[in-house]
């Protein structure tokens, strides 16, 4: 993998029973670059990302994040793996009998990091997404777009190298989409790779990068303005 990449596909072919989802796709996320991957219901843009965290291995190609092959690695280096990625996808859920705090915390103290670590890196990360005052408060008193805010602090807590994006802004009003468009592009801003799955176009025409489509297994790239 070159230095300037942080995510390789090469030739990754990956088949359900009969049928083929990603077929030969190459690509390659650049070192803090932002990009969108598209794709109507089915396409395979789940299974996509489930490689990139080695929730799937390839039937062939070979899959490189970070340091990492994950192709070849062993099951024991996955969580290794897993702290180097920020995930942010709606089935990640926040734990509701904690407050904010607790799960940004929640999420560094399975790493064995120090609590006094923990303590400054969890206000940094609350500040970074504008919700220090909320810190004491439980996941329900939170708009939709806290939430996702929380999710997203969350996720930054490890300081991972890439961020993978599953719909951040679906469900939340103009407002708070762009509200998460501008923190992610701030993130982005400070060296931090950024992959994001969305089916929100007018979000895609209004805050433009490399737009990969995933259609009949196949990846490749499309204009925004066309969408
Ligand atoms: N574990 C599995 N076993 C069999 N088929 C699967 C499995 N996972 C996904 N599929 C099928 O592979 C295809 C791609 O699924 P995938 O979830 O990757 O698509 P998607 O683009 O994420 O869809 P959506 O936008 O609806 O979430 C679908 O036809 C799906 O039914």
């Amino acid at each position: 993998m070159s230095k300037h990449s942080v995510i390789d596909f090469n030739n990754v072919t990956v088949t359900y029973d009969r049928q083929t989802v990603l077929e030969k796709v190459n690509f390659t996320l650049g070192n803090g670059e932002f990009a969108y991957l598209i794709g109507q219901t089915g396409a395979g843009k789940s299974s996509f990302l489930r490689l990139i965290y080695r929730d799937l291995v390839p039937d062939t190609g070979h899959v490189q994040v970070a340091d990492y092959n994950v192709t070849t690695m062993s099951k024991k280096e996955v969580p290794y793996l897993r702290r180097r990625l920020g995930i942010v996808f709606q089935d990640f859920q926040l734990l509701p009998d904690r407050t904010v705090y607790e799960n940004v915390a929640f999420s560094m103290q399975v790493t064995g990091a120090k609590n006094s670590y923990i303590k400054q890196r969890v206000l940094e990360v609350l500040g970074m997404v504008g919700l220090s005052h909320k810190r004491k408060n439980m996941p329900n008193d939170l708009s939709g777009g806290e939430k996702q805010r929380v999710v997203i602090a969350r996720s930054l807590a490890n300081e991972p190298r890439i961020l993978l994006a599953d719909e951040p802004t679906g469900n939340l009003d103009p407002e708070a989409s762009a509200s998460i468009m501008e923190l992610l592009e701030r993130i982005n801003n400070r060296g931090m790779a950024v992959l994001m799955v969305t089916h929100d176009y007018d979000t895609v025409k209004q805050y433009p990068y490399r737009t990969l489509k995933l259609k009949n297994g196949r990846i490749s790239e499309v204009n925004a303005k066309e969408l």
